[in-house]
Order: C-alpha cells, then sequence, then structure tokens
C-alpha cells in the first residue's frame, strides 16, 4: 500500500497547505483525488512520489519509507510532460531512459517508431505525454501518480490511453492515485474518491 500517514506540508512563508491527511492507495488499487484549483492536489502527489518531505507524517510504500536512491516506486506524471524530460534528448532516448518498453506496450500507447528520432520540442504535448507515461512505467515501479495526464488529449487518445494503462496496471497490480478535476473521469477509473478541501481529503 501507498499510505499517507498524517501528513502535513507548508510551503516557506505561506499559510499551512495540507494539514494531517493519511490516506492510502493499495496495489492494483485505482483513487481519485480532485479539489478546487490550488488546493493541493499536485504538492501532495509530489509529496507521495518523494519530491517533497512531509513537515509531519510520513510516506510509506508497501510499510517501507520511500527509497533515496535507484528506481523510485512511486511515479508522479505531470499534466506538462516537457517539464519532465531533457529537451536537448532525442526521445528514444528519454523512452529508454529507465527501461527498454517491449514493442506491444509501444503500440498499446499508440507511440509512432518515428517520434524516436525526434527531439522532445517537436512532439504534441500529447504524444510526448505518452511516451513520458511509458517511460514511467519500468520494472520496480509500484504505484503512479497520475496529475491531469490527459486534460490536453482528443477524447479519442484519452481513451486509448486509459485504456492502455488500465490494461497495463492490471497485469502488474499498480496502484494509481488520479488527480482530476474531472469527476466523471474519476467515477469511470476510480473505485475510490477523495475531494481535497481546506487542506483536508474528504471521501466522496
Ligand atoms: N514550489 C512552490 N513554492 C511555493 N508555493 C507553491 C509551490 N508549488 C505550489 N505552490 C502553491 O501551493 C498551492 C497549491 O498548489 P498545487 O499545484 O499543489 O495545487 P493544485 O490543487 O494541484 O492546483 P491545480 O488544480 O490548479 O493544478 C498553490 O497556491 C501554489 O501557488
Amino acid at each position: 500500500m501507498l499510505e499517507a500517514c498524517q501528513v502535513s506540508f507548508t510551503f516557506k512563508a505561506q499559510p499551512p497547505l495540507l494539514k494531517s491527511i493519511s490516506m492510502g492507495v493499495n496495489a492494483g488499487e485505482w483513487v481519485g483525488l480532485s479539489g478546487d484549483s490550488g488546493a493541493g492536489k499536485s504538492t501532495f502527489g509530489q509529496l507521495l512520489a518523494g519530491y517533497y518531505l512531509p513537515y509531519s507524517g510520513r510516506v510509506l510504500v508497501d510499510g517501507e519509507k520511500l527509497p533515496s536512491r535507484g528506481i523510485k516506486p512511486v511515479q508522479w506524471l505531470p499534466q506538462s510532460p516537457e517539464l519532465a524530460v531533457n529537451p536537448r534528448w532525442r526521445v528514444g532516448r528519454v523512452l529508454n531512459e529507465a527501461w527498454t518498453p517491449p514493442e506491444a506496450l509501444c503500440r498499446a500507447f499508440g507511440i509512432k517508431p518515428d517520434w524516436l528520432k525526434r527531439l522532445p520540442g517537436s512532439l504534441s504535448g500529447g504524444e510526448l505525454q505518452r511516451i513520458c507515461v511509458l517511460r514511467a512505467l519500468a520494472p520496480g515501479v509500484r504505484y503512479l501518480i497520475a496529475d491531469e495526464i490527459s486534460t490536453m488529449l482528443d477524447p479519442i487518445t484519452q481513451v486509448a490511453l486509459w485504456q492502455a494503462l488500465k490494461a497495463e496496471a492490471q497485469t502488474r497490480r499498480l496502484g494509481v492515485l488520479v488527480i482530476s478535476h474531472d469527476t466523471a473521469l474519476i467515477k469511470r477509473l476510480c473505485s475510490r474518491h477523495y475531494h481535497l478541501k481546506s487542506s483536508q481529503l474528504e471521501a466522496c
């Protein structure tokens, strides 16, 4: 289980953003997280993936602290993929940074072979997002924080991305936290749903 245990967090010189939040995502489970803009959803997702340390409380992955080295078992996938890649690396190098995805999986994610020779800046946001999602599925990854990852995709590509991710997550029993403003999407994908409001989580 990916667990937040009484996690509190504040950015320097700002009021508390998250107050004593506890929640968990089981292996193989899909959980939704909604909340108003600025409520702290992305910050919470980054805390779960180890980008920030909680001011108090802790994050545990299958009962252990997040490792400081090696493959991160919790991957945070941001809304803007261009911020998550080295713009000077060819897309093939970006994709194969942590592992080499099998061809069938590349096809399932709609990756076109000719993209691999290009630089990230020459791909559309949606194309690059699919590269980043697939890159994050390296062996050893157990949980994904999908932070508004399909916002920039057209409806057909959105469905294809979620179908490919669902299938792979089911095979590997990946736990997924879906962060989105789209509660219809959360309802379709997730078995449970939280709403972040006034620094705390409400079960929906
Ligand atoms: N590195 C930072 N330093 C200072 N403040 C930050 C930092 N990152 C985010 N914040 C602030 O923390 C608050 C929560 O931001 P966050 O991105 O977590 O919200 P969110 O719920 O994901 O919003 P949105 O739905 O608009 O993406 C915002 O007020 C934001 O300005």
